[in-house]
Formats: C-alpha cells, structure tokens, sequence
C-alpha cells in the first residue's frame, strides 16, 4: 500500500465521509475476527515470498510465452504452498478460499495448475479407496504428479452418459483398455491437460464381461514422467485460444487401446474384482458426479470473490474519476455522485455480501452433507444437489453480469486489460457455462422442485429449503404484500411457489393432451427454469437477509446500519426487478412499487458516503487486485502511464514494420 501522501485528494476525503468501522464490516465478510488474522497471515506469506509480478504484462505476450510465464509463476507459487501455506492451514484445507485467492497476485490469468489442485486432487480424495488414496494422495498433494480432470469430450459436456471413451476390463492382464472410437469422444477442455499435466482423471464408460456399466472415474499416467513425452498410446496437445483461460492449457487426449493397471479404476463408489465381477459399493448412483458437487459449491465463493474484486476497482475509480458539469461552469462532479453510477455499483457491492453470506451456508450445508454420508445416509443428497446447482448457476451468472456492469461503470478505461475488469469478466463468464451449464443446472433444481411440490401437494414432509410449498399450497391465493424484508421475502417464496404449480399444471395438462411425460417436461422446460430461478434467489435473499441479522447482532449501530442499508437495498433491487412477478403472485399494487422505486433511490443516497469503506472493507490487497484503476491509493492515471511504459510496442520510437509494410504501402499509389 502507498504512504499517505500519496493517496488520491478524492480518495482521501471518501475515507474521512465513511461513518463506520470497516475493520468491523471485513471480520463480518471474513467470518470473524480470527478468519482474518488467518486470512492476512497467509497473504504476507504467500506475498512477500515473492509474488512474482512481471515485468512485461501477460496480455502482451505471444502464447508459448505466456504459458512459459504462467508456468514458472506457478512453480514458484506451489513451492510457497506446500512448503509455507499448508503449514498454517493444515494439509487437509489445502483447498481453502484464502489459500486459493492469494494465487491472482501472481497470475492475471489462470495457473495451469489450478485443476490440479481444484479437481484432481479433489476427486482421489472422494472418489479413491483408502488403499488408493496412500498411493496417489501424497504425491498429488506434493506435486510429485500433475493432474487434470479429463471428462467433457468434443461431442459431450452436458450429457455425462453419453461420454464415449471407452475403459474395457482385460481379466487375463488385470488391466483397463482405453480407447477413443470417435473424433467426438476425444476429452476436450481439461485444464493443465494440454502442456502441464503428466496424469489425469478421465471418465470413461466401463465394459467388463461384455457389459457397460456406465461411466467411471480412472486415474491414467499419460506422459513420462522424466521426459514429459506422451506415452505411446496418447494423443494430447493444446487446444488453442479462448475468450479467458488462456493460460490454463486446456487440452485435448484421445487413447489408441491404451492399458492401465485394474487399480487405476477409483473404487470407492464401485469396482471390478480380479475376474472381471462388477460390484457397486455406494448407495447412491450419482456419487461419481461427487468432485462436480464439490466444485459447484465453491464456485459461489468464487463468484462473490470475483465480484468484490470487480466492484472495488469500480468505486474506487469512479472516486477519483471527474466528468461532465452539473450547472454551467461548475466544478466537474465525481462519476460517484451519479445516481445511475450508484445503480450500477451499490447493487454490486450487496450482490458480493449476498453470495459470500450464502457460499458460506452452502459450504457448510456440504458438510454436514458429508458428514451425514460417511455415516450412510445418503437422504440429503438430492437436496445438496438441488442447491448447489441452482446456486451455482444464479451466482455465476448474476456475478459476470455484475462485473461487466463495473466494466461499464468505468467507460473506456475499463475495457483496458490494465484495469482487469476484462480478465475478471471472462474468468467468471467462464463459470457460467463450465461444471455445468447455466440452464442445464436450474433444469436439475426443477426436477427437484417439482418432486417436492408433489410431496406438498400430497401432505408429505417436504425437505427445509422447499417447506415454503407447504406454507404456499395451503394458501393457494395470492399473498398479502407487505414492504418489509421478511414481507419482500415471503413475496419471493410465493412467486417461486406459484411457478412451480403452474409448471406442475402445464405438464398435467400436456399430458392430458396426449404427450408422453418427456415431451410434456421438454415443453414446459422455459418456465421451469424460470421457476428454479425463483425459488433460488428466495433463498439467497432469505439467507442473505437473515445471515446478516445474526452476524451484525454485536456490531456497533454505524455498521448494522450502513449493512442494514445494504441487504435492504438487495431486497428492494430485486423486488423492482421482479415487479411482474410480484403483481402477477401477490397482492402488491402500482403504488406499493412507486414507494418501492423511492424507497429505492433513497438508500442509493444514503449509502454514497460509505461507498469507498465499504470497498475498503472487503480489504483486497493490491497485488491481488491488479489494477491500474482500483488500486488502494487511486493513482489511476499515473498507473495507466505507467503501464504504456511496459509495452513492448512502445520500445522504439518506429516500429520495424513501418519500413517493411506502410513506408512501401504509402508510396505505392504514386
Ligand atoms: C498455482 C495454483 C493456483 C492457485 C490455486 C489454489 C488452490 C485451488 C483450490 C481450489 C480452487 C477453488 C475453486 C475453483 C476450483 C476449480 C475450478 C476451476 C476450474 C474448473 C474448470 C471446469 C471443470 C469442468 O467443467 S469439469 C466437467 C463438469 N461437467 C459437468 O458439470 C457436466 C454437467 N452435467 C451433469 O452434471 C449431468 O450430466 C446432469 C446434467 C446433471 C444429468 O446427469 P445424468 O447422468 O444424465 O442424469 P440422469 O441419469 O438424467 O439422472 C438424473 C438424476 O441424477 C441426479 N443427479 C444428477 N447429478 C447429480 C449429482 N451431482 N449429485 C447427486 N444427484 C445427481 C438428479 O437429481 C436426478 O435425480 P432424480 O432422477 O431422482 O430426479
Ligand atoms: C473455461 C472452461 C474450462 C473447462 N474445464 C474443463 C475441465 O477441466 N474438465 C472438463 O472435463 N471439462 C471442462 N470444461 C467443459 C465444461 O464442463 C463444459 O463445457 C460444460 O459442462 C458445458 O457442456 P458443453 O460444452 O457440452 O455444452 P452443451 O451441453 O453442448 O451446451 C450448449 C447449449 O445447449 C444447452 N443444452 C444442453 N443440454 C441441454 C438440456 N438437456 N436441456 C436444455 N438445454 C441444454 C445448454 O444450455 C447450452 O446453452 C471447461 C469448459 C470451459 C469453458
């Protein structure tokens, strides 16, 4: 962080504005006051041993250099991590958020190394017997072995049933054949797979004694691990540029009847004996898909992260930003005091308290989930499902829509590299579609919601994030309106109640036509996913709302008040967002939604003074933001000079193909 001194005039006095202890409000977001202890711990270690910036920016890089650079940072930052960083969190919360976020101050874009420490080693933890975890665990976590996670193929990412690699038993080797019969089934997309990785985990569909028993998850060495060649038998390379990710080499692999030994299969869910004899060991069929689980979980902390990062850049720099004049001839406003900057930002700001409050829920929902199945009861999974992919879905989508929002929010610098808002978005755009697509994953929360809604409707108990049906059912009118949190609450219940039934009904009434359940489910599949939807965002306001409640019951009144505001205003946002769906399921009336609007504008007003705490608060570290215009000291445009410095382009004053392509182009047409 720069001396005082040095700090942006307008920053300054935005600081001297804020009316609240913003230690406070970061103990909050943190999850108390010892996370953050631990959380700054582990930024100075991993930071100050040498948060390797570079000298020359990513995006100004070829792509062999920007992998090769990508490559050393990483090897620099996982030798901080399993020498230093495990040591303070354990080895067992290798995983860690705060662990994981302290990877962006070295990389803008993404370590080739990430799937193997988000995925891989995360799937030998859940998908590998005892016996199979001492073999792979150690040198996994150790980095001994690179692994990626090798599922989605050219022809298939949804659809994981219909991956076609193929795992065939051989009895009189003990060994799996894999094999690639099509252009389609080879493994597409895999991160670290295309240069880095030396193993992966590839699903593939397994055949033993002339049976398939569906896919699987193997562990498969494909290069040496002296010479990084690919064994014989593998195809593998990079499958070339993208939108973002460009640095975490995604690859391709195809197996030509490549053999792995019999305990390559990970048998904890299921396993093939020496003969070839298929036994199923969990009680549940999906727990193969359990790393895709995992990962839809942390994405909501991801998502909310993201966006923190997103929206500090944006208010920080529409602090010190100036533009236009209010009154003839008066002093050029800061771009905060707009009230429709306010809209873009201050929603951005409660958006990432709402994912982090309910990311938060939703982890330690996992757990108990966890917890309950190593016991053998496996009855909360379907409900863990249900929530996690919808959560998954909103919070990735409504975080990229957010981030673009700042981006917006800082005209054309925002569209820089330099200002990382671009990086930010393409990275969480990005998680919108992959560990399962957007609408792919709400389709899986509506099955869900449908089942439940039959329950209610039977007079069945239905699971805690559904009970509201049987509150809903009940009532089966419109419900009263009432302009309080827990009344725009109730609301959000009743809308998503409302279009659950009316999917319900829809599909009943297809059938009645003559349609076979899928065709009736297929047609019924936009208002479904409309419905999923619904009921996912009553809970994060239901969360949200009551999270906060709990959290701030000690806090001093400046910050229950500036964080009242905030949830406050979330609700009210969306509620105007959905004034068509309120009219439509409750009793809310054309003026109820004018009161709302200036309920509305009037916190945006309130809330300005704190704008900059409150970024302040979520209390990112420079080198993680990576900046030109969000940086702590709001030296936006000495940082943007700066940065033209570091351009190659700009290191001779006539660049070479002047002589070779304009001089001779300029003097052609004579
Ligand atoms: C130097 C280092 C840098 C620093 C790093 C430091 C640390 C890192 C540590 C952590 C990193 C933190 C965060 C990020 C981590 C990783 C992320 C990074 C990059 C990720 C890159 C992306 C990876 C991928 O995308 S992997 C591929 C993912 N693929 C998918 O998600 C496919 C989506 N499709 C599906 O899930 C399924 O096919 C389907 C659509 C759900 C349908 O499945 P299907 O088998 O066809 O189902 P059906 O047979 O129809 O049955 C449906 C039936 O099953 C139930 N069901 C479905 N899925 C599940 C499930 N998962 N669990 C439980 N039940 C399930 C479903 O409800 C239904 O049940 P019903 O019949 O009773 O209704
Ligand atoms: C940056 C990135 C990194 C990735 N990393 C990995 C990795 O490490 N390992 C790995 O295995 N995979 C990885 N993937 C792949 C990723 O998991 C898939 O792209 C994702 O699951 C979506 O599948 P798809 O590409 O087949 O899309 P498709 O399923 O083809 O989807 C295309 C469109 O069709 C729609 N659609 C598909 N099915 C249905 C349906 N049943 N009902 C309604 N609409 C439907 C979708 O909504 C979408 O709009 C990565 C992808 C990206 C973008």
């Amino acid at each position: 962080m720069s001396s005082k001194k040095e700090i942006n005039e307008d920053l300054v006095n935005e600081r001297r504005k804020c009316n609240f202890n913003i230690q406070e409000v970061t103990h909050i977001i943190d999850g108390g006051v010892e996370n953050t202890l631990q959380r700054k711990k582990i930024e100075d270690v991993a930071l100050n041993g040498g948060a390797s910036l570079d000298d020359v920016p990513e995006e100004c890089m070829n792509l062999r250099e920007r992998y090769e650079n990508a490559l050393r940072k990483s090897c620099v930052y996982a030798n901080i991590l399993r020498n230093e960083l495990l040591e303070i969190t354990g080895i067992e919360n290798f995983g860690t958020p705060v662990i994981r976020r302290t990877g962006d101050a070295f990389f803008k874009d993404i370590s080739p190394f990430m799937l193997h420490l988000g995925m891989f080693v995360p799937t030998i933890m859940g998908q590998c017997t005892a016996e199979q975890q001492g073999i792979w665990l150690p040198k996994a976590l150790d980095m001994q072995i690179i692994g990626a996670y090798a599922q989605t193929e050219l022809g298939h990412g949804t659809f994981i049933r219909g991956l076609e690699t193929t795992a065939t038993y051989d009895p009189k080797t003990k060994e799996f054949i894999l094999y690639s019969p099509t252009i389609t089934s080879y493994k597409w997309w895999a991160g670290g797979l295309g240069r880095t990785a030396n193993h992966c985990i590839v699903v593939a569909q397994l055949y033993t004694q002339g049976k398939c028993h569906g896919v699987h998850p193997f562990i498969v060495q494909i290069r040496d691990l002296d010479t990084h060649m690919p064994l014989p038998g593998i195809k593998v390379g990079e499958i070339g540029p993208r939108m973002g990710f460009n640095t975490a080499d995604n690859g391709f692999l195809g197996f030509n009847h490549f053999r792995i030994p019999r305990m390559n299969m990970m048998m904890k869910n299921a396993q093939v004996l020496e003969d070839g004899t298929y036994v199923k060991v969990a009680r549940h069929g999906k727990l193969t898909y359990g790393t895709m689980v995992f990962v839809r979980v942390t994405l909501v902390n991801e998502a909310s992260f993201n966006l923190s990062k997103a929206v500090t850049i944006a208010v920080r720099y529409s602090a010190v930003r100036r533009q236009s004049e209010l009154r003839p001839g008066s002093a050029e406003p800061q771009i905060l005091d707009y009230p429709t900057q306010q809209h873009k930002l201050f929603i951005c700001i409660a958006t990432a308290h709402a994912f982090q409050l309910t990311a938060n829920w939703l982890w330690h929902t996992f757990t108990v989930v966890q917890a309950e199945m190593r016991k053998g009861n496996i009855d909360t999974l379907p409900e863990l499902h249900a929530l996690s992919s919808c959560l998954k879905a909103v919070s990735t989508s409504d975080a990229a829509a957010c981030i673009e929002q700042c981006r917006f929010a800082c005209g054309g610098h925002g569209y820089m590299m330099s200002s990382n808002l671009p990086y930010l978005y393409s990275f969480v755009a990005a998680t919108r579609t992959y560990e399962g697509d957007y609408t792919v994953l709400l389709l899986q929360t509506a099955r869900y919601l449908v089942k439940a809604w039959e329950q209610a409707e039977a007079k069945k108990i239905v699971t805690p994030t559904v009970a509201y049906l049987n509150r809903c059912f009940d009532t089966n009118e419109k419900v009263a309106w009432t302009n309080s949190p827990e009344g725009i609450i109730k609301s959000f219940q009743a809308i998503a109640a409302g279009k659950i039934s009316l999917c319900v009904k829809n599909i009943r009434q297809r059938i009645k036509t003559g349609m076979d359940y899928e065709d009736a489910w297929l047609m019924t599949t936009v208002q479904l996913v409309s419905a999923a939807e619904a009921h996912c965002r009553s809970m994060i306001l239901d969360t949200y709302w009551n999270e906060m409640q709990r959290l701030t019951k000690t806090s001093s009144d400046n910050v229950k008040m500036v964080l009242y505001q905030l949830t406050t205003l979330y609700l009210v946002y969306w509620a105007l967002e959905k004034s068509g769906d309120l009219l439509r399921y409750t009793s809310i009336t054309e003026g109820d939604i004018d009161l709302l609007q200036k309920e509305y504008e009037d916190l945006l007003v309130k809330i300005r003074p704190n704008a900059v705490g409150l970024v302040d608060a979520f209390d990112l570290r420079d080198e993680i933001l990576r900046s030109t215009l969000g940086s702590y000291d709001g030296r936006v445009y000495e940082r943007l000079m700066e940065e033209v410095q570091k351009n190659p382009l700009n290191k001779v004053p006539v660049d070479p193909s002047f002589q070779k392509y304009l001089k001779p182009f300029m003097k052609s047409k004579i």
